[in-house]
């Protein structure tokens, strides 16, 4: 029995059906408009993806991985994704960065229906940057940190550093994520997973992301890592500008970086609220029991 969705936002008036974060609604493509007059960088509209054999499609009994998911993201917010193992978190976040296809739906770039990564103009490409879970993995063991944030630049030349060399702006990318310089002409192999992570945030914003889109990103990480990065990716939000999509089924995550978070479950998007509001007055029979299950977590 699917659950009905359970939509609220904040800051601000309680959006009606049909606004942007409000299920249901179709709009033609074109910028859109949140309450409170704001763009949205992001617009997920309707989503469908399911992963059925031809079998299973003809019987029409496996249920959808996302089915119907909607839910905006603002140039400057950080929105938590979160939801049990399985959920389709991960495959929302895919089609956010183009690497999964879907079935029904559509995703909005800056009001533009955007597709797979590969039919993605170079800028929109280097635009939405993700940052995956497995620090060290996503990071090439016989590459230096050097040539992994150069090779950036050389797919992306137009993020290339202007009037100064490449190393300098290396260094500079390094800082910026806490690292010393000397990281540089070291391989990943070599670095600590919480380093690993530094590298890979290093090398998203290497290309001035506008969108970081993050998927379970500080999972791997010990606690006070976690921390860490929680903290360096807020700071870069600020300092930056960005939006960051965060994928976690972890709630003390979700506390410490989010604005906004949508909850999901079983494929559907139940509520979506202001961090603040999801803890304190969680609106939807499923919120409450992954609100419990944290608490009895944290009390065992
Ligand atoms: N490539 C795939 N092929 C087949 N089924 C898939 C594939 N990717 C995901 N699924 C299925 O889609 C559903 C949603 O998966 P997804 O990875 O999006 O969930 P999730 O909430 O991110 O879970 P987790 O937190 O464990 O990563 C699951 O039932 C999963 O088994």
């Amino acid at each position: 029995m699917p659950l009905p969705p359970a939509v609220r936002q904040g800051p601000g008036p309680v959006p009606k059906r049909g606004t942007a974060d409000a299920p249901g609604r179709r709009r033609p493509a074109g910028r859109l408009s949140l309450p409170g007059g704001s763009v949205s960088l992001i617009e997920v509209r309707d989503l469908v993806v399911n992963f059925h054999t031809r079998w299973e499609r003809r019987r029409g009994t496996k249920p959808n991985a996302v089915d119907g998911v909607s839910f905006t993201l603002r140039p400057d917010e950080t929105l938590a994704i979160v939801g049990e193992s399985g959920s389709g978190k991960t495959t929302v976040a895919r089609c956010v960065v183009g690497l999964q296809a879907r079935q029904k739906g559509a995703v909005l770039f800056d009001g533009a229906p955007v597709g797979p990564v590969a039919k993605r103009p170079p800028a929109t490409r280097r635009a939405i940057q993700m940052v995956f879970q497995d620090p060290a993995a996503s990071l090439n063991p016989r590459m230096t940190v050097r040539s992994i944030i150069a090779e950036t630049w050389r797919t992306h030349p137009s993020a290339a550093p202007d009037g100064r060399s490449w190393d300098a702006a290396i260094h500079e990318l390094l800082a910026d994520v806490g690292l010393d310089a000397d990281v540089a002409t070291r391989r990943a192999t070599a670095l600590s997973g919480g380093q690993c992570q530094r590298v890979s945030i290093a090398r998203a914003l290497a290309l001035r992301p506008r969108l970081l889109v993050c998927d379970e990103a500080v999972s791997a990480l010990d606690v006070s890592v976690q921390s860490q990065i929680l903290r360096l990716l807020t700071g870069l939000r600020a300092a930056r500008g960005l939006a960051i999509l965060f994928i976690t089924h972890d709630l003390g995550v979700v506390r410490q970086i989010a604005d906004r978070v949508a909850v999901m479950h079983q494929g559907r998007l139940v509520e979506t609220a202001t961090a603040d509001d999801l803890f304190e007055r969680p609106g939807h029979p499923y919120t409450r029991k992954l609100l419990d299950a944290a608490l009895d977590l944290e009390g065992a």
